[in-house]
């Protein structure tokens, strides 16, 4: 009978499609109250990035119910579903009381929208379970409520509710009184609400459309501009090739082998120059005549070597001599007095390097310039020939022979000597008979 009824009742009403917006600060419990109103356990939701959509039969409603997510980043998009809204539901955490500040202005910047202005709002004042929650009273006081709704002209109603108490039948009768009442408010004025949400879906749509059409328009933009600076380059790139066809480009980097093999070139050039300098330097410009001048030139050599091998070893051997000079000076002239103190031993040494010169005087051989040619005491040591210097000239001395026949003959010109006198005329110098 109540089937009958009803079928009888279908013609006379006809269904009706509204479409209601459930906003609200994230966590508020929108996912939990429509999971509810739906039969689904409203626990284990998570928070809503977007929007998820419910439909649901209520009565003669055909309902569309968007949940909007309300994170402060995701709320910019709830403008995009007013137009098509004929009522709200306005979901309040009432057990945050920290956050009621925040929830009046997000309230007021939806009701004081052109396009929910003037509609019905349901606001559902959720988490009453909880311990502390702020009772209906408090909440409309802490929202400004009645001056909001007053100053946009919306019808509202106001329930205290809890969408985790049960789902399906047993879900909070608030809620579905709420809705009731909701539904009822759209249906009384139903016509105007329709008329009005045609026309702002129509400009909405149109807006849409128009940012679509200028959307598509700068992308158009874009990619001209960006298919011109292909062509540019593509026209560089060709003027490039065939630039470089033109004049191909020599290659500055060289194999590693090559680039070897001209330094070895190089260094054995250098070398080759070197050792010609060498040589060069070595090779005497004439033959030395004399012992005297090849020791000389033998010194020249070696000095001239060692110039170019090290040049402050020579300042040094230089020091080196000069003091050693200054010794034997030393000692040469202390030398007569000790030799002629000293034994037969030393005076044979005297006798074997002293440099005698003689003149003839009245058919007598007269010695001369003894003393001069006094030769250094045996006992200094010779000097050491400093490394890389010339030998000294006082140790290249010539050579004392003793003085006998054959060089007397020499020296007279192998004329016979005169005879020996009884008496030496310089008996004192027993040197002239050694
Ligand atoms: N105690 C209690 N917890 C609730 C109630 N309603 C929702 N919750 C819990 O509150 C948390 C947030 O619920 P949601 O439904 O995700 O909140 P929302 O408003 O959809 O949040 P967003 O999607 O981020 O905007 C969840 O853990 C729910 O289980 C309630 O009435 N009482
Ligand atoms: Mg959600």
């Amino acid at each position: 009978m109540g089937e009958c009824c009803s079928f009888f009742q279908k013609p006379e009403e006809p269904v009706r499609k509204v479409t209601l917006v459930m906003v609200g600060l994230d966590n508020a419990g929108k996912t939990a109250t429509a999971k509810g109103i739906q039969g689904e356990c409203p626990e284990d939701v998570a928070p809503t990035v977007g929007f998820s959509k419910i439909d649901l039969r209520q009565g003669k409603f055909e309902v569309t119910i968007f949940d909007l997510g309300g994170g402060k980043r995701i709320r910019g998009i709830w403008k995009n579903y007013y137009a098509e809204s004929y009522g709200v539901i306005f979901v309040v955490d009432s057990s945050d009381e920290k956050r009621m500040k925040e929830t009046k202005e997000t309230m007021t910047k939806l009701l004081e929208h052109p396009r929910i202005s003037g509609k019905p709002i349901l606001v559902l004042a959720n988490k009453q379970d909880k311990e502390g929650a702020l009772a209906e009273a408090d909440v409309i006081e802490c929202l400004s409520l009645e001056k909001l709704v007053n100053e946009h002209k919306c019808h509202c109603q106001i329930e205290s509710c809890s969408a985790v108490m049960g789902y399906g039948k047993k879900i909070d009768k608030s809620i579905t009184k709420g809705l009731y009442w909701l539904l009822h408010s759209i249906a009384n004025d139903f016509d105007t609400l329709h008329e009005r949400i045609k026309k702002d879906t129509t400009e909405q749509r149109a807006l849409e459309q128009q940012e679509k059409l200028e959307r598509a328009a700068r992308v158009k933009k874009i990619r001209e501009e960006r298919e011109r600076k292909e062509k540019e380059l593509e026209g560089y790139a060709k003027h490039s090739e065939s630039e470089a066809d033109a004049e191909p480009i020599v290659n500055p980097f060289k194999p590693i082998n090559a680039v070897i093999k001209e330094n070895e070139k190089k260094i054995e050039k250098e070398k080759k120059r070197q050792m010609m300098e060498k040589d060069r330097d070595s090779i005497p410009l004439k033959k030395p005549s004399t012992e005297q001048e090849q020791m000389e030139t033998q010194s020249h050599i070696s000095s001239s070597n060692q110039k170019h091998s090290d040049i402050g070893l020579i300042d040094t051997c230089k020091e080196a001599l000069t003091q050693q000079l200054e010794e034997k000076k030393d000692v040469t002239e202390q030398q007569p007095s000790e030799s002629l103190d000293s034994g037969d031993n030393s005076g044979l040494n005297r006798k074997k390097n002293k440099r005698l010169r003689f003149k003839r005087n009245n058919n007598m051989i007269v010695p001369i310039n003894t003393e001069e040619s006094e030769p250094r005491s045996p006992r200094t040591s010779p000097s050491k020939t400093p490394v890389g210097w010339g030998t000294p000239k006082i140790t290249r001395l010539p050579k004392v022979e003793p003085l006998g026949e054959i060089r007397q003959n020499d020296f007279y010109g192998k004329k016979p000597l005169p005879p020996l006198m009884s008496q030496r005329p310089n008996s004192d110098s027993r040197d002239a008979h050694s």
